[in-house]
């Protein structure tokens, strides 16, 4: 035998009740089964709204039970054949007008006790179960419509009535002994001795299928609802939640006493007592297995499961009261009396303080009572006023394998901290089966997701990107992540979403992540640029593993690097304008990445895409000393001067490398020397030496009346002019057998930047395109420079340097 159980949402509507039947009949042809119906979807709502309606005196009452009799009798029409209707529409008919005679009954004496709400909502299920039964011979299964009222018996605590479970396993066995076909069974009802209608309480329906399965000691038993299982996580706050295929008995009720909602304890326990099965299934996604929930401790992840309750208040209870052995016994009886829950317990061994977590709803009645259970000890400062902390949540990993099995708890902190989560208490049993903690309900969602990440998704973490600059840059580093995304997701498991971007003018967030392969422009659709907005919008989303990419050149941008690394926010960076500020600047940035434990990445500060900060960050942890640095540290100043040896005009080359993506925004910051100066400031800091831009000796390219152009394309136009001083400059060259290159030098604490005529050996000379090159003369490459040479500037190679350090940080926060 096999109890099956439908909910509201599986038989809300005709065509989803089809969906049902044919569950059904595809399960009869393997095995007998009986079949539990809730209410149809909504509808005991509307019979607790009437009700109250009524109480209240509002006549608007009739008209919502006339809807609601219409919703039932035109269920009938759509399920049953109108020759075979007759027999139903009285039996709806019939109900409606008693619920008329009940509804003007409370409308009359403005009465509606427990009681009496009891009876007005079995209706509810009185009238599916009738009317699906009958939908169901009329398909041809012999099917038995069977009120659970004449089977399960109560006592008479109306709402939350407690079984008589010997008076009703018997009548059930009975029941069943005396008839035969599919018995179709009205969930969530019972009634008393005296035949007083009772409702088991909350998800009583289940509690109705579980009761069944215990009586007619059933092999298993299922649960068909709106979702596919007991899922890892709630769906709403982690996307990635997925089903778990098993669960124990005790994971089950430990999941849902911190909120998951798929199943409520107290359902299980007859099912649980006889070691049933229970199958949780999708009724719109019959083919997923679901969840089954067993007796079974199956090896496997050392959790099976994160639940998560919201609205949650800190109670604390505090004083040297508490050091009496029975000071805590009278918290918690308090308590009790007053039916107050508790979700959480923590306690300090100094047992000074007791620290409770209690639904907010209930927080003010919990202060309530215990402060006049402890009325005298407060009064005589042996204790003090209870206190109360609002705006929390709890958040509970479950799991019957971290019993002995160290870890858990440390990979659960380590990745609230690393996400800048904090952590108001923490409790543990020693049963080992959770470990649930309360923190700051803003950041529910990101602690959620951190945990989901470092249990289940450790070969699969998904880094949250907001990028500002959607320029050259920007957009090419938005195109190489929409073609790698499949493919990293694959085989580095990374997932990497863009939720939010950002240009001079506009600015859009996607809580889901932007459709990368459809594109995504920013216009005058989008918000306004407003970089304060932008980064508090970033810490509202609250991602876990978020990362802030700059691919702008703009110093306000880098401004808010200290907020950002502040809310524990990753940044890479192609920008050189924080690094080149001041070395207390430099310095203090640092080491505020390295306090709140997040990666500040930067390797196309200098030579885009070439491994160059890398390498020398790598030379100096393992102890090597920087003795000088020669550099060509532009592409766009190696591709001006390399290619006029062609001899077309200065300001066409100019132009040209502009086009090609290699200068900065406003090229004179290339030719003013002052980009170059940037690099070589920081390749400088990078080695360990104290330097300030003061340090550096800059000789602009930037003919004077140029430099004060207002535009870049005035620039270009006063450029032309100095075509011919240009050509000569290089005449002079070539009539020495040397080269042009703009080069960078440090040595002793002193940079030098600027144009320099080459012999035709110097390896510079070779240099074309935008080729950067970099001599490291170091203690260890004394004789022989380290050389790191290739291009140096253009869209694709500095994208693919930023998309290189956003793949490190993704490995970095890996476990
Ligand atoms: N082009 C290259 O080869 C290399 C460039 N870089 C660096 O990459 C960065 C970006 O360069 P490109 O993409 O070529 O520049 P771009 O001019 O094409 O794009 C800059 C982007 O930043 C945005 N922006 C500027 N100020 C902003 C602000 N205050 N707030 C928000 N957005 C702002 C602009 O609207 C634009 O979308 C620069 O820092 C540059 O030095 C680094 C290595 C090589
Ligand atoms: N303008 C730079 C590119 C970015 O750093 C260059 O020409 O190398």
């Amino acid at each position: 035998m096999k109890i099956i159980k439908f909910g509201g949402s599986s038989i809300a509507n005709p065509d989803s009740i089809k969906q049902v039947f044919s569950i059904i009949q595809d399960k009869l042809k393997r095995q007998e089964i009986a079949v539990i119906f809730s209410a149809f979807g909504g509808v005991t709502e509307t019979l607790l709204t009437i009700a109250k309606m009524a109480r209240e005196g509002d006549q608007v009452y009739r008209d919502l039970l006339q809807t609601l009799e219409e919703k039932h009798l035109d269920m009938v029409r759509q399920l049953i054949a109108v020759q075979n209707q007759s027999t139903v529409m009285t039996y709806v008919k019939v109900r409606f007008n008693e619920l008329e005679d009940l509804f003007h009954g409370i409308y009359l004496i403005k009465e509606n006790s427990p009681r009496t709400l009891d009876y007005v909502v079995s209706f509810g299920e009185r009238l599916s179960a009738f009317i699906l039964s009958e939908a169901l011979t009329a398909k041809g299964v012999k099917s038995r419509f069977l009120d659970a009222r004449e089977v399960i018996r109560t006592n008479d605590r109306f709402g939350q009535a407690r079984v008589d479970f010997e008076k009703t396993n018997a009548l059930i066995r009975q029941y069943f002994l005396n008839y035969d076909g599919v018995k179709v069974i009205t969930g969530f009802i019972a009634s008393t001795d005296k035949g007083e209608t009772t409702t088991l309480g909350r998800s009583g329906s289940d509690y109705t299928a579980a009761i069944f399965a215990s009586a007619l000691e059933a092999d298993d038993l299922e649960i068909w609802t709106d979702v596919s299982g007991v899922l890892t996580s709630d769906p709403n706050l982690v996307y990635t939640a997925f089903t778990i295929p098993q669960l124990s008995y005790n994971e089950a009720m430990e999941l849902s006493h911190f909120g998951a909602k798929v199943i409520f304890p107290a359902t299980m326990q007859p099912a649980m007592k006889r070691n049933i099965p229970i199958r949780i299934k999708n009724t719109f996604e019959p083919e997923n297995a679901g969840t089954l929930i067993n007796g079974d401790v199956t090896n496997g992840p050392l959790i099976k499961g994160i639940s998560s309750m919201s609205n949650i208040s800190i109670v604390t209870v505090q004083g040297a009261a508490l050091l009496d052995g029975t000071a805590g016994s009278r918290v918690f009886k308090a308590l009790s009396e007053a039916k107050v829950n508790i979700v959480l317990i923590s306690q300090a061994s100094s047992e000074h303080s007791i620290c409770l977590a209690i639904k907010t709803s209930e927080a003010y009645l919990a202060k309530e009572v215990i402060e006049q259970e402890f009325f005298y000890e407060i009064k005589s400062n042996e204790m003090e006023e209870v206190s109360l902390l609002h705006g929390y949540s709890t958040i509970a990993v479950v799991g019957e394998n971290m019993k002995q099995n160290p870890g858990a708890s440390g990979r659960m902190f380590r990745a609230l901290g690393r996400n800048n989560i904090n952590v108001a208490a923490i409790a543990q049993g020693s049963s080992e089966l959770n470990i649930s903690a309360v923190i700051p309900q803003p950041d529910l969602q990101k602690a959620l997701n951190a945990l989901h990440e470092a249990f289940f998704l450790s070969e699969n973490k998904v880094l949250h990107v907001f990028l500002v600059g959607t320029g050259l840059i920007g957009k090419a580093l938005m195109r190489m992540i929409a073609i790698q995304q499949a493919k990293l997701r694959e085989e580095s498991e990374l997932d990497i979403q863009i939720h939010g971007l950002a240009n001079s003018r506009f600015m859009a967030f996607h809580e889901d992540g932007f459709d990368l392969k459809a594109g995504y422009d920013l216009s005058e659709k989008d918000q306004k640029m407003d970089m304060e907005k932008f980064v508090r919008q970033m810490e509202e989303m609250n991602f876990s593993n978020s990362v802030f990419v700059d691919c702008t050149a703009s110093q306000e941008v880098a401004d808010a690097y200290p907020r950002v690394l502040g809310a524990k926010v990753a940044i890479v960076t192609p920008n050189k304008k924080a690094n080149s500020g001041t070395m207390e600047q430099y310095l203090e940035l640092k080491k505020l990445a390295k306090k709140r434990g997040v990666k500040f990445l930067y390797e196309t500060n200098v030579a885009a895409g070439l491994p160059v900060i890398n390498t020398l960050q790598d030379l100096m942890l393992s102890g090597d000393k920087v003795i000088r640095i020669e550099a060509v540290l532009s592409g766009s100043m190696n591709f001006i001067f390399s290619e006029l040896e062609k001899g077309d005009p200065f300001s066409e080359v100019v132009k040209s490398a502009k086009e090609k993506g290699f200068t900065e925004p406003d090229p004179r910051d290339d030719l003013s020397g002052m980009d170059v100066a940037r690099k070589i400031l920081i390749l400088g800091r990078e080695a360990e030496q104290r330097l300030e831009f003061e340090d550096i000796t800059v000789q602009s390219m930037v003919p004077e009346d140029c430099q004060s152009a207002e535009s870049v394309q005035e620039f270009f136009e006063k450029l032309k002019g100095h075509d011919k001083g240009f050509a000569d400059l290089l005449k002079t060259a070539e009539a020495k057998g040397e080269k042009l290159r703009f080069m960078a030098t440090l040595e002793n604490g002193k940079a030098k930047v600027g144009l320099n005529s080459l012999p035709a050996s110097h390896p510079f000379s070779n240099l074309s395109g935008s080729d950067n090159m970099i001599l490291l003369t170091t203690e260890r490459y004394l004789d022989r420079p380290m050389i790191i040479r290739g291009p140096g500037a253009g869209a694709d190679v500095t994208a693919a340097g930023v998309f290189a350090d956003v793949i490190r940080i993704g490995n970095y926060t890996r476990e």
